[in-house]
């Protein structure tokens, strides 16, 4: 007999075939469309419970699922408030449930508010156009050259002093005051740039004085305005500490979350739907779990099952279990990798997306109220000022990257004394008097393409222009296509210098027809890319390159930003020095950075004790554009990552500390997820390994070998191989692991056991360490993995029982049993079960606190008392027991 179909039912009882799809879904039932049929029992209960709600009543959102989306979705899904039951189709998407459709319209009006809103606001923050038929199209009306009036400051369009260097004693580059002579006027606070927001942008006196030099110290630092009202950018008023997102995503607001005084019709539905699912859900090896419909889940990197379980609202238990039934061991708490999420979320019917490490940060800073696109799209044109390009060089190995940094470098101390010690400080600026103008470049003194790519990929934007490095004499090389390659990505310009031109034999016409056929085509032959010929040995060209640097920045860039608000940018690099602690420099790529200021660099914080530029010269200040060295940084940063400056320390410290929460879980997940045995095969089909690779250890050299050659003459097809790439006598120690964890290799122990820094390290590596003491057992285990066919065995053990002496209630944490445990260890990672008069009342539940005092503890002994927060569940009383259960492998032998 077939099974009825939907609107079978549904023509039987009357009711749209819609309205009984509805309610099918709302019993956890995944059903195509009113042409799908049921099985039996699900056509009863559907029946059943369309008869139960009165057939034309709108279906009740009881199973619905949790808010997957964002935050930003919430208040869509509150302002309906008064009926839940509308609102929550209202937030998933293609929600079949017609009959909610009008009631979703509205809380629909509140996103759609927004993005109006946001763009009106970016509107009017492209740049405008620059007045004048200028060719330089971001070079608003300068200010003109006036012969002898000091350079204002890092003001690329500044004009020159005239005389001598052009370096006046306000540029804070001139890095020798001394020399200098006095100081033209130090802070003048005149030369008003039209248009400019601040008058007298020049930043008199930024280098700290310098040997004797008058006006030294503290007084020249004085910039006009130097009093301004405040550091606070502008346009973020607002107290740092708004808090945007009072909680994280998945707070617990769940299905379980609806406001409390109902708990007992909120128990009698969940008791229900509890029923349907098991009854009706698809079976996992043995669980029943409600599936998605493809609906996107986002996980931060090193989310737990009991975070999954939160947002899709199930129990962490039963994961744990669908988990296991697809191979992977995890308990509820611990952190897992992007794919173990992924073949959860696909059998579940999830499409789960990690959130990106960007993304992530950004949501933490948000989290201080600090949301730094906000900030920039704010800004308003006549906060924006010019500052100076920031260029990266690039180029083949050996083109002569290293040394053309140098000659630039060289070619900015002409007359510098003779043997002046520059620090190579990973960054600094030349001058170059450019159309009248004395301007200033920054170069990164980085070279090579990977700096640039490691940068790109902590989603720092550092380079604003390329120069390609090409050897006159190599012509185009590997790195050459490499470096324009990661360049164009980037989408940032390039400039081409065809090196070596000294040299016999060089061509630089052929590097100009070589590299048109990768859209670099020389102004020459009517392109638009310049190409200048140097010769980083002689210094022929040099000037004429950065020249070049400038015309292209002029000519694409809109090289501009708020000098007047709290300091954000890069860390370039950083070293620890023994006297002075991290040493980092930076690169400004907005606000100014004072001495003093509170800041944070990735997960390194504190204040800025001293600043110096690339030569030593002390400073006091730094801003767009500008490189300095920085020191008193707690940690030493990451190149690339990004820093800024915060109004309190606290608050630096606090962004530094979960950053360095965010990365531990991000590398407990990728820890986890190391070959093992059985997943070998599935790795080796998704092509990611090619072999297995093994290390042998025994406790003698004769098993060893035997050992060896047995697993070398297993016979498997042509398309797995096995290498044995270490084997030895005695325990498997540390290195061991190591090699292990460079080779994603598989250790095996015969008749050895790991040493306890080994045994750690393997953990927390995530690397599989057998043992055996049998060498058939071995050799079957590995035939079996090669094959796919070695499921890992695992038992339930019992390993603490405590009994609830009190329940605390909380509205914040749920409730939370006080508890003595009566035998074993309560731990924290384990799963656990509630036990009343002897019946398990629920199971699988994740021990998702443990407190001793006010203190987090990982394990609570025999004897002891202690507080256990169960997460969403709260269904506790006096003399309950709880007990944890911990899955185990079976040792194979
Ligand atoms: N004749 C001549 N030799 C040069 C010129 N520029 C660099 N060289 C030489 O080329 C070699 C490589 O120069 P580097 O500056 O080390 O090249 P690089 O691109 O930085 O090399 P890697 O750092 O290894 O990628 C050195 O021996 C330089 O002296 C030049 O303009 N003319």
């Amino acid at each position: 007999m077939a099974n009825p179909r939907v609107h079978e039912i549904a023509a039987e009882l009357g009711v749209e075939s819609k309205v009984a799809l509805a309610k099918l879904k709302e019993m956890g039932e995944f059903v195509k469309g009113p042409a799908s049929a049921v099985a039996p029992p699900v056509a009863r209960k559907l029946k059943a419970a369309l008869e139960e709600a009165g057939v034309t009543k709108q279906p009740e959102a009881a199973a619905a699922a949790p808010a997957q989306e964002k935050p930003a979705s919430k208040p869509a899904a509150k302002p309906a408030g008064a009926k839940p039951a509308a609102a929550k189709p209202a937030a998933e998407a293609p929600a079949p449930a017609a009959p909610a459709a009008p009631a979703a319209a509205k809380p629909a009006e509140a996103p759609a508010a927004k993005p109006a809103e946001a763009a009106e606001a970016t509107a009017p923050a492209t740049p405008a156009a620059p007045a004048g038929d200028s060719p330089t199209p971001n070079a608003i009306p300068r200010p003109m050259a006036r012969p002898g009036a000091p350079r204002p400051g890092n003001n690329p369009f500044a004009s020159s002093q005239g005389m001598g260097r052009p370096r006046g004693g306000n540029n804070p580059f001139t890095a020798r005051p001394t020399r200098d002579s006095p100081r033209p006027g130090a802070p003048r606070p005149g030369a008003p740039r039209p248009g400019a927001p601040r008058p007298g942008s020049p930043r008199p006196g930024a280098p700290r004085g310098g040997q004797g030099g008058p006006g030294g110290g503290g007084l020249g630092f004085q910039r006009p305005g130097a009093g301004q009202p405040g550091r606070g950018a502008p346009g973020r008023g607002g107290p740092a500490f708004a808090g945007r997102r009072g909680r994280g995503p998945g707070g617990t607001a769940g299905a379980f979350g609806k406001g409390g005084g109902k708990a007992k019709s909120r128990k009698s539905k969940r008791t229900k739907r509890l029923e349907f699912e098991m009854r009706e859900a698809p079976s996992l090896g043995g669980v029943r779990v409600r599936r998605g419909e493809g609906q996107v889940i986002r996980m931060r990197r090193g989310a737990s099952i009991s975070d999954f379980a939160e947002k899709i609202d199930v129990s962490p238990g039963d994961l744990v279990q669908v988990l296991f039934h697809l191979g992977e061991m995890a308990t509820a708490t611990e952190s897992l990798d992007e794919s173990t999420f992924e073949i959860l979320g696909e059998e579940l019917g999830y499409r789960i997306q990690i959130v990106s490490p960007e993304d992530e940060d950004k949501e933490l800073l948000e989290g201080f109220g600090l949301d730094l696109e906000q900030e920039l799209e704010d800004e308003d044109e006549s906060d924006l000022e010019f500052r100076a390009p920031v260029v990266t060089v690039m180029g083949h190995v050996d083109h002569g990257k290293t040394r053309l940094l140098d000659a630039i470098r060289k070619s900015n101390v002409i007359d510098g004394e003779a043997g002046g010690i520059t620090q190579h400080i990973g960054a600094y600026q030349v001058y170059r008097e450019h159309e009248g103008i004395d301007r200033a470049v920054t170069f990164i003194d980085t070279p090579g393409h990977e700096a640039f790519t490691a940068m790109r990929a902590r989603g720092a934007r550092v380079t604003d222009l390329a120069i390609l490095v090409v050897a006159a004499d190599d012509g185009i090389m590997p790195q050459t296509v490499e470096a324009l390659n990661h360049a164009q990505a980037a989408g940032v310009p390039i400039v081409v210098a065809v090196n070596k031109v000294d040299k016999e034999g060089a061509n630089p016409a052929k590097v100009r027809q070589q590299l048109t056929e990768y859209n670099l085509v020389a102004e020459e032959y009517g392109g638009d890319v310049m190409f200048v010929d140097v010769s980083a040995l002689t210094g022929k060209g040099v000037d004429e390159l950065i020249e070049a640097v400038l015309l292209t920045a002029d000519a694409g860039l809109d090289l501009r930003a708020n000098p007047n608000k709290e300091a954000r940018g890069v860390a370039i690099e950083a070293r620890l020095d023994k006297g002075r602690g991290a040493v980092t420099t930076v690169l400004i790529q907005s606000g100014t950075l004072r001495i003093g200021d509170a800041i944070v660099a990735g997960t390194a914080y504190g204040r800025v004790r001293a600043m110096t530029l690339d030569d030593g010269t002390p400073v006091d200040e730094a801003w767009p554009s500008m490189p300095v060295q920085v020191q008193g940084l707690s940690s030493v940063p990451r190149a690339g990552d990004t820093f800024l400056v915060t109004e309190e320390d606290r608050t630096a410290r606090q962004i530094a500390e979960k950053r360095e929460a965010v990365e531990r879980n991000a590398l407990l997940a990728k820890a986890r997820k190391r070959l093992s045995l059985e997943d070998f095969k599935l790795a080796l089909e998704q092509g990611k390994v090619e072999t297995l690779n093994l290390i042998i250890k025994g406790d003698v050299s004769g098993a060893v070998e035997a050992l060896e050659e047995s697993l070398l003459k297993i016979d498997i097809d042509d398309s797995v191989d096995l290498r044995i790439i270490h084997r030895g006598v005695g325990a498997i120690t540390e290195s061991d692991v190591n090699l292990a964890t460079v080779d994603d290799a598989v250790i095996i122990g015969f008749n050895v056991r790991p040493d306890t820094k080994a045994r750690e390290r393997a953990a927390r590596e995530g690397v599989d360490v057998r043992f055996y003491n049998v060498i058939y057992a071995a050799i079957d285990d590995i035939e079996s993995s090669l094959k796919g066919m070695l499921k890992p065995e695992y038992e339930e053990v019992q390993s603490g029982v405590a009994e609830i002496r009190e329940v605390f209630r909380s509205s914040k944490w749920g409730n939370i049993a006080g508890v003595i445990v009566r035998s074993g260890t309560i731990t924290r990672n384990a799963k656990a079960r509630v036990i009343r008069d002897g019946v398990v009342l629920a199971d699988g539940l994740a021990i998702e606190s443990l407190r001793r005092f006010k203190d987090d503890v990982t394990e609570v002994k025999t004897d002891f008392e202690c507080g256990i927060g169960l997460g969403k569940f709260n269904d506790i009383q006096l003399g309950d027991e709880i007990e944890t259960i911990e899955m185990v492998e079976k040792p194979r032998d």
